[in-house]
Formats: C-alpha cells, structure tokens, sequence
C-alpha cells in the first residue's frame, strides 16, 4: 500500500522532542557554574559577548550556544551592549552569595555528559569529526572531516533516524510551502526525501531532485519506493559545497541542513542556491528560528547545543537568514510559516 505524507499525525509530537533535548540545559548549566565560573565572572565585571566568549577561552560558536541558552534560562541579559546577570542568577548563582546553589549544581560536575560538553565547548570540534576508526561526524560531509555519512550501516542509521522528525512535520511542510507554478524541485541534503515525498504528493505536475551523499540516497530511494511517487524522482549523489548544482530550478528546500554548518558554509551554500535558481525561484528554509535577539526560545536553544555537539553548527535567527539570503540577492518573506516539532518555513525569492 503506497504511503501517504501528507497525512497528520493525531497528536502533536513537540513536547516528546523538548523532554529529548532536556539534557542540554543541565548539562550548559552545570558546565557553566562548575567550569567556567561564567557567574562570578560577570558578578565581578559585566562585558560584552565578544569579550565574555575570550574570558572563558571560547570560539565563538560555543559561546553563542552557552550565552543562548542561558539567556533563555532568564539568567543572562543584554544591557546597552553588555552581558549581565539576572536578579535570579545574582541571587542563586553567584559563588558566595547568600542563596548560592552552585554547590548543588556541582553534584553533576564530573558526569559525563557535563565533561564532554565542557570538552566539546573548549574544542569547538563535533562529536566524531575527528575519528580515525571508520566512526566520523553524524549528518555532515565536507573536505576535512570524518563523516559518518559515507559508510552504508552509519548513514542507514543517522538518516532512518531522522524520518522520526520527518514523516510528522512533512504534511505540514506541504500544506504551507507554496510551490504554485513550480516545476523542478531540489532538495539539498535531502536524507530519506520524505519532505520531497510530501511536496511530490501534494503536487501532482512537480519534480524531485535529491542531492545527497551516495549512501544516503540508497535509503531514500528505499524509502522513496514506499510513498508511490519515484517515477518523479532523480538522485544525484554529490557534495552540495563543492559539485556543480542542478540549474535553472524552480525552487530548493535546504529542510534542517544550514544548521548543520558554520557561517561560512551557509553564506557559501546559500549563494549556490542563489545562483542555481531560475528567476523566479523560491529557496526554502526549513528550519528550526531563534529569536532576532539570540535570546531564546529555550527549546530552539537547546536544540541548538544538540546541533552545536553533533555537527558544524548551530540554530541561527530568522534574522541571520535573511541577512545571507538578501546578500546573495534574494527576497525574503517577512513572515516564518510555522510547520512542527520547532520547524518552520522561511522562504526568498530570485528576482525575475
Ligand atoms: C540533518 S540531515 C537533513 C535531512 C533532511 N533534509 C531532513 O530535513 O530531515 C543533513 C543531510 O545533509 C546531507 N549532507 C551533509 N553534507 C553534505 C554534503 N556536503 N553534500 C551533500 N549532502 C550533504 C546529509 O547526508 C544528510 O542527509
């Protein structure tokens, strides 16, 4: 029987995905107080982001990671350019102070969840980037690394694995993503293709391609088999930063991939994406957003060290977005459709 993706789930999964991703938070929290002294540190003398991230010895991925989330813990806030503390984290978390409960925290110091995020945060390295033993990095390939992405069993898994995201959000993404006139769609990274899937299902006149690492596609293929629609299908096995792109498409979804990389990476693919699109054409962020302001919201923070441990990247603001996409020539949407599990849809397009 062929599947259907565009059908809704009963229940809304989110807070299944927050209870997931709770580890984050006590684990930046305890790293926070029991390794890096951030709180007596801006006790003593409140400063800036760029001079916090050198206090503590970070780069600036990981500081923004820790700042996020303890901005969204309303423990941290920004005032005229600098860092300070809450009334709660003065009170609570400054060593010495009457109510202090950093001691309690540090029950957790030497777990070892807390050591390799404090191992992770000082490296600013991904979990198994730099593996020698056949391992590697889950979900990224690029010149440089070990990526788990090209061995058959490991890129089985982290991609089945993320068609438990997927097969929930994607009905979503087809009701708000407007493909109307749209012929040829590229899906960059698109892991087991269930996004393309829905949007193939949806509309009946449109063409898939999927650009992903070779193993990777097997299973989507497989996957693809499922969903009744391969016949409007073509997988092209590349690397999306350094291979030609398919041009003169209609549109492109880039679905969880910039928050994989590095800003260098995503101003780089966006402008391939640019250039790829025909004028006219829609790119297609789907994504998890931070606020403008990096402030929160907590759940997309501690996503955000989930991606940060595992990968080159980290969630970025719709701001940030936009800002690469309108450099790269595109106009962006004013608006961010929501679609599920954090994910929405920002969408630019190619002048004509
Ligand atoms: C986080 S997954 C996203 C999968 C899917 N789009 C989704 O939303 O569930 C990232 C995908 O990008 C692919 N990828 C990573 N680096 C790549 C590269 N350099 N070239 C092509 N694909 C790449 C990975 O193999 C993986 O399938």
């Amino acid at each position: 029987m062929t599947h259907n993706a565009l059908r809704f789930p009963e229940t809304d999964p989110t807070p299944i995905f927050e209870h997931f991703r709770g580890n984050q938070g006590s684990d930046l929290l305890t790293a926070a107080v029991a390794h890096f002294d951030l709180f007596g540190s801006l006790d003593r003398q409140p400063c800036s982001f760029d001079e916090l991230a050198q206090r503590l010895g970070l780069a600036a991925r990981p500081a923004n990671v820790l700042v996020t989330a303890l901005h969204a813990m309303k423990l941290l806030e920004l005032r005229e350019g600098r860092l300070e503390l809450t009334p709660l984290a003065r009170e609570h978390l400054v060593p010495g102070s009457d109510f202090d409960c950093g001691d309690y925290l540090g029950l957790a110091a030497q777990t070892p969840s807390v050591l390799q995020m404090v191992s992770l945060l000082k490296s600013n390295r991904p979990i198994g980037a730099d593996a020698s033993d056949g391992g590697g990095a889950a979900f990224i390939y690029r010149d440089g690394i070990a990526s788990a992405m090209e061995a058959a069993d490991t890129a089985r898994h982290f991609t089945l694995a993320l068609s438990g995201r997927a097969k929930n959000v994607a009905p979503a993404l087809a009701e708000v993503a407007d493909l109307t006139g749209a012929q040829q769609l590229l899906d960059i990274g698109g892991g087991t293709g269930i996004y393309s899937y829905a949007l193939l299902q949806k509309h009946p006149a449109l063409q898939a391609i999927l650009l992903d690492r070779p193993e990777v596609l097997r299973v989507a293929e497989e996957v693809g088999q499922r969903y009744g629609v391969l016949d409007r299908c073509k997988f092209v096995g590349g690397d999306m930063f350094a291979d030609p792109l398919p041009a003169d498409v209609d549109a492109i979804l880039l679905s969880n991939i910039l928050h994989d990389w590095d800003l260098p990476e995503c101003q780089n693919l966006i402008g391939r994406c640019a250039a790829a699109l025909a004028p006219g054409g829609r790119l297609m962020i789907h994504d998890v957003f931070l606020n403008d302001a990096l402030d929160g919201p907590l759940p997309i923070a501690l996503y955000s060290a989930s991606l940060f441990s595992l990968t080159e990247g980290r969630a970025y603001s719709g701001g940030e977005y936009r800002g690469w996409m309108e450099a790269a020539g595109l106009k962006c949407s004013e608006t961010i459709a929501t679609t599920g599990v954090h994910c929405g849809l920002l969408i630019a397009t190619k002048p004509a």
